[in-house]
């Protein structure tokens, strides 16, 4: 059914170091060396993606999740092993991350698709469609810190489908908005899956899963579970959820 690899990971480990425990001067002047706790949140996790395919990414709050998509998007770097796009261009659909609160939406539309690697006149030719998928009217104009988080969704949600990226990745996105956006995304996303956009979901709800995906992988505490059919990896999950 597919021809290529999109993506690849390979024993993958992320780590977050937190030095807010103790401050620096305060070290110093007990004279300790200063460590920081380390949180691993991805333990050596090793998948690969085929070019086309959609897949769903499933494991209970603090898995992981956001920080391998985080990492494949470019945005972390690994602590150890390799993350490999094979020249993809990757954009990450998610909450809270990539505009700038003080530009309008318009500005970032721009900013967005600039660090997309799409060129102006590539994203000026979408920008009206960007803007009334995002159903914002006038908000368009106003800063982004002025709008709701369903507002913020939105716009998100419009620049990652319409600007072309090989590598779609979409963080719990899918479940904001109001119903008739719902909807609406859900058709863009039947039409992207359509085309040959490579697709990786990452939700909690597993009927959108169920609905859009090839396969699914499971990560617990950061580490690797089972990757497969979707019937069978969100059975094995949800057995799992059960109290
Ligand atoms: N900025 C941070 N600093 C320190 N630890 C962090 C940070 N962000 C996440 N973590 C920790 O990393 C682990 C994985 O978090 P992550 O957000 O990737 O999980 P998740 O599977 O996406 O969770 P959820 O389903 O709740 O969104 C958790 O233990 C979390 O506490």
């Amino acid at each position: 059914m597919y021809d290529n690899l999109a993506l690849e990971v390979q024993h993958v480990s992320i780590d977050y170091r937190d030095l807010t425990h103790m401050s620096l001067a305060k070290s110093l002047r007990k004279g300790e060396v200063r460590r920081a706790n380390v949180v691993r949140a991805v333990n050596n996790i090793s998948f690969s993606v085929n070019q086309g395919e959609i897949l769903g990414i499933v494991g209970r709050n603090g898995s992981g999740k956001t920080t391998l998509l985080r990492s494949v998007a470019g945005i972390f770097q690994p602590d150890e092993g390799v993350i490999d796009t094979h020249g993809n261009r990757v954009s990450l659909m998610a909450i809270g991350i990539g505009f700038n609160a003080n530009n309008t939406g318009r500005e970032n539309i721009l900013k967005s698709g600039m660090l997309l690697g799409c060129k102006m006149s590539y994203i000026k030719e979408h920008m009206d469609e960007i803007i009334e998928f995002s159903e914002l009217g006038d908000f368009i104009d106003r800063p982004v810190r002025t709008y709701s988080s369903g507002m913020y969704s939105k716009l998100s949600f419009a620049v990652t489908a319409i600007l072309d990226t090989d590598i779609m990745l979409v963080d719990e996105v899918l479940s904001v908005g109001d119903e008739k956006f719902r909807k609406k995304s859900f058709k863009k996303m039947e039409q992207l899956m359509q085309s040959d956009r490579t697709v990786l979901i990452v939700s909690h709800a597993t009927n959108t899963l169920e609905q859009f995906c090839n396969r699914v992988l499971w990560i617990n505490d950061g580490q690797f579970m089972m990757i497969g059919e979707t019937d069978t990896v969100l059975a094995a999950y949800n057995e799992s959820m059960q109290l």
